[in-house]
């Protein structure tokens, strides 16, 4: 047949069964489970950084300022200087194995799918990233070539943000939105209050404290958004808000050890406050002189918490005054954490689990 235009939608197979006669019952396919994380540059180097900070820079749930003022900033004055300026510092937190965001999200992956093959769940995970590689169009057109027509998606944010949860779930939408035969979705929006989590934070820092002892504070630092958000009805400033009330009640410890702080501010609006590098600083200025921060937020260290919080933000408190300064890592691939995050997957398959 000649084919006058291109084709609406990306190409499928038809129904093995045919247009005749009565269909034979229909089989439930596997499950489709997709994790979705942020996205990194696929190399360290300005090239590479710059293509991954047009795509995520690009995306009007990051930055909200109309297209074609924002286009003309973003050109000439961020691309323009920012990938040199990032790429010495993603070269510092690379792994062998690649940047460390996708390394983790990689092994998370991973995790889930044996956790579920082994508990007999019929699921093939596939993760997907909002911004670069692997992409989500590329997650789900491999959930699909296994046959699933039930896909739940999970970010990798216990914390909703629209700059990070709600847009994952757009670049899944738009995706399906291509599709003659669209899979069922699921979609969940946050998971802070979910037991194995605080648990899991828990036991990070606990198992910390008993081989290295308590600090004087402990700081909980979360990625920052503009404060604007909070008041235009964003619920990520609760949601931290509330973690840090699970986690503080979960330590048991006293109220005044745990603070929270927002990080990795962009640009000139104000964003959540307090911010962490000057709290710290402060801090040690009033004689405040041992911490360990975490970063609850993040489920896989990246360059926000390696360089920023690792480096620039210990730089900072030691250069005050500060005596030390430990990082507790984030929840990475840790086994009981993965354990929990299948869990998790598991609970939200109910109803499609055989
Ligand atoms: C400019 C606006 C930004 C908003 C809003 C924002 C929200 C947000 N981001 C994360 C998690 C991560 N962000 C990371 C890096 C990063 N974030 C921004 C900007 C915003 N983020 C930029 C420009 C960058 C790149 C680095 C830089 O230029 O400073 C990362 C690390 C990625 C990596 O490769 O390791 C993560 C993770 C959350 C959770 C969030 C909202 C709650
Ligand atoms: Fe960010
Ligand atoms: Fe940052």
């Amino acid at each position: 047949m000649i084919q006058l235009f291109a084709p609406r939608y990306l190409p499928e197979p038809a129904d093995p069964h045919g247009l005749d006669g009565e269909p034979p019952p229909r089989e439930a396919g596997p499950l489709g489970v997709l994790l979705v994380n942020l996205g990194t540059p696929d190399e360290p180097t300005a090239k590479s950084i710059r293509r991954y900070l047009r795509e995520f820079l690009s995306d009007p749930r990051v930055i909200e300022i109309p297209s074609w003022i924002w286009q003309i900033i973003l050109r000439i004055f961020i691309l323009t200087r920012r990938p040199q300026a990032l790429a010495p510092r993603y070269e510092e937190i690379w792994l062998e194995q690649g940047s460390p965001l996708l390394v983790y999200s990689q092994a998370q992956a991973l995790g889930v799918q044996q956790h579920l093959s082994d508990a007999g769940v019929p699921a093939h995970v596939e993760l997907g990233m909002r911004y670069g590689n692997p992409s989500i169009p590329d997650a789900m057109d491999a959930l699909r070539k296994k046959g699933c027509e039930r896909i739940l998606v999970v970010p990798m944010y216990p914390q909703y943000a629209a700059s990070t949860t709600a847009t994952a779930v757009d670049a899944v939408a738009a995706h399906a939105a291509k599709l003659r035969n669209q899979p069922e979705m699921r979609f969940v929006k946050r998971y802070y209050d979910e037991p194995g989590y605080i648990d899991a934070l828990a036991r990070q820092v606990t198992d910390y404290w008993a081989l290295h002892g308590k600090p004087q504070r402990l700081l909980l630092s979360f990625h920052g958004l503009p404060r604007r958000t909070i008041q235009q009805g964003d619920p990520y400033h609760r949601d931290c808000m509330e973690t840090v009330l699970l986690l503080k009640r979960r330590l048991g410890v006293d109220a005044s050890l745990v603070h929270v702080s927002f990080q990795s501010r962009f640009g000139a609006e104000k964003w959540l406050e307090p911010y962490t590098e000057p709290l710290l600083r402060e801090w040690a200025r009033q004689g405040i002189t041992r911490v360990d921060v975490m970063c609850p937020g993040f489920l896989a260290d990246c360059l926000e918490t390696r360089e920023e919080i690792q480096m620039q933000c210990r730089d900072a408190f030691l250069g005050e005054g500060g005596q030390q300064f430990r990082y507790i890592s984030c929840l990475n691939d840790d086994p009981i954490w993965i354990s929990s995050l299948a869990g998790l997957v598991r609970k939200h398959l109910g109803g499609w689990i055989p």
